[in-house]
């Protein structure tokens, strides 16, 4: 078995393959873009080849920002496009893939790398953890109405009026360039969120709102008529659906949401990709207006370098703590002292007594902020070595704001 990066004369080889492996055949291109496939980087893509040169298998990397609690941006690799041909599964070859590609992944000097799971019994033994979730929010229009807010702005003050800006409509076609300019501005301050290249847009690849598929778009502007938020959105059979709601604040947010919950002819509005604790639900005059489904999920983490990962994000709350972490596919063991000191960590090697031993895929779940590692030590899967472990290390670990991600590649 030989895995080596696909050349440039062989992309259509690997998108074969790659199709096979799913058990699909590749979109016709269409004009105006819309491959889904067509912003994979070439020289990213590796081919898992027979003794005798027939490709069984394909892995690729995007390379991304991904934003850390306390809006740090680390350049990490969104691994995508793996598959290996029906005809030789359970031979090894994913097992060899990975192999191949987390060690070229500590060759770029990556802390980091990141996936979407197509099916999540696969990726932990590799290493990686699911990190961010996503859920569907279902709202019946006439239950959808909004509180008005009840925080005064001082004591006897009234609440906050009425949103001073505007919201236009547009048509995706019309509108690229704010899409991207409210999208690239919105995930540098949101922990979890990864960067949508130039690229991508360009070349129109992905789901929508990226993609050429027909979408109004409601672009929220504010007082001063600068674009700061935007939701993308289709209406079929009274259903309007709301791909992505970008916001780079709660004021164009919640504008947005009043403006998708107030259209004519629409009986439901079904918002895709709501972070578990958003608070929309908060914000419903009924708070049993929206209903929760489709709870997955959306990014899995996986540290490539546990004391660089560590001292890259911010830190909130400062304590000490040692972290015994094991990493059974690359047979690594490696102990840390964790020290955090005004939103500052440090992390070196020790021999002392650990407060907790975990896996590295555990790690990675931990790391963003959006899983609790007391939930890891009751599920049994995060030892802790005395009473006050779990609850220090869930102190430190939280986030400035819950991690989320729905960016889909
Ligand atoms: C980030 C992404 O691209 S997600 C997309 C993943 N791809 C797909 O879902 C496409 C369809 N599936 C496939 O192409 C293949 O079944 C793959 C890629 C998932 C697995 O490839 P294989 O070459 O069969 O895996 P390989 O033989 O190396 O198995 C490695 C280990 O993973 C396990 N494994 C493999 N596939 C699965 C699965 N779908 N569910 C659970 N365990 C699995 C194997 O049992 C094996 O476990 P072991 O090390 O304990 O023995």
């Amino acid at each position: 078995m030989e895995i080596r990066p696909t050349t440039d004369d062989e992309l259509g080889v690997f998108v074969d393959t790659m199709h096979a492996a799913f058990g699909q055949f590749p979109e016709t291109p269409v004009e105006g873009g819309g491959l889904w496939w067509s912003a994979l980087e070439t020289d990213r893509c590796l081919l898992a080849l027979t003794a005798d040169g027939r490709p069984v298998g394909t892995a690729a990397a995007y390379s991304f920002e991904l934003t850390l609690p306390g809006q740090t941006l680390v350049p990490v690799s969104g691994v995508t496009a793996v598959g290996v041909l029906p005809s030789h599964r359970r031979q090894g070859v994913l097992n060899a893939m990975m192999r191949h590609q987390l060690a070229g992944l500590r060759a770029r000097g990556e802390a980091l790398s990141v996936l979407l799971c197509s099916e999540a019994s696969i990726y932990g033994r590799f290493g990686y953890g699911p990190a961010t979730y996503t859920q569907r929010l279902t709202v019946p229009r006439h239950r959808g109405s909004l509180a008005p807010p009840r925080a005064r702005e001082a004591a006897g003050a009234a609440a906050p009026g009425p949103d001073n800006g505007s919201v236009e409509v547009r048509r995706r076609a019309e509108c690229g360039e704010i899409l991207e300019e409210v999208y690239d501005r919105y995930r540098r301050a949101q922990p979890g969120a990864l960067s949508r290249p130039h690229r991508w847009w360009a070349l129109r690849a992905g789901q929508p709102p990226i993609s050429p598929a027909p979408r109004y778009v409601a672009v929220h502007r504010d007082a001063g008529g600068v674009p700061d938020g935007y939701a993308s959105y289709s209406i079929e059979s009274g259903t309007l659906t709301v791909d992505e709601t970008i916001a780079t604040d709660a004021a164009a947010f919640t504008a947005l949401a009043r403006f998708v919950l107030g259209h004519d002819l629409v009986s439901q509005v079904v918002f895709q990709h709501v972070p578990p604790g958003h608070p929309l639900r908060w914000q419903f005059a009924d708070f049993r207006a929206g209903e929760v489904g489709g709870d997955m999920d959306w990014l899995w983490v996986r540290l490539l370098d546990v004391p660089r990962a560590l001292t890259a994000r911010g830190w909130f709350t400062d304590g000490e703590l040692v972290l015994d972490v094991d990493d059974p596919f690359l047979g690594e063991h490696g102990r840390y002292l964790l020290t955090v000191r005004d939103s500052k960590a440090d992390c070196v090697p020790t021999d002392r007594e650990p407060d907790l031993s975990l896996d590295v895929r555990d790690l990675g779940s931990v790391y963003l902020g959006g899983t609790a590692p007391s939930t890891l030590v009751r599920a049994g899967h995060i030892r802790a070595h005395h009473p006050g472990a779990a609850a220090l290390a869930d102190t430190l670990f939280r986030a400035d704001r819950p991690p989320h991600c729905l960016h889909w590649f």
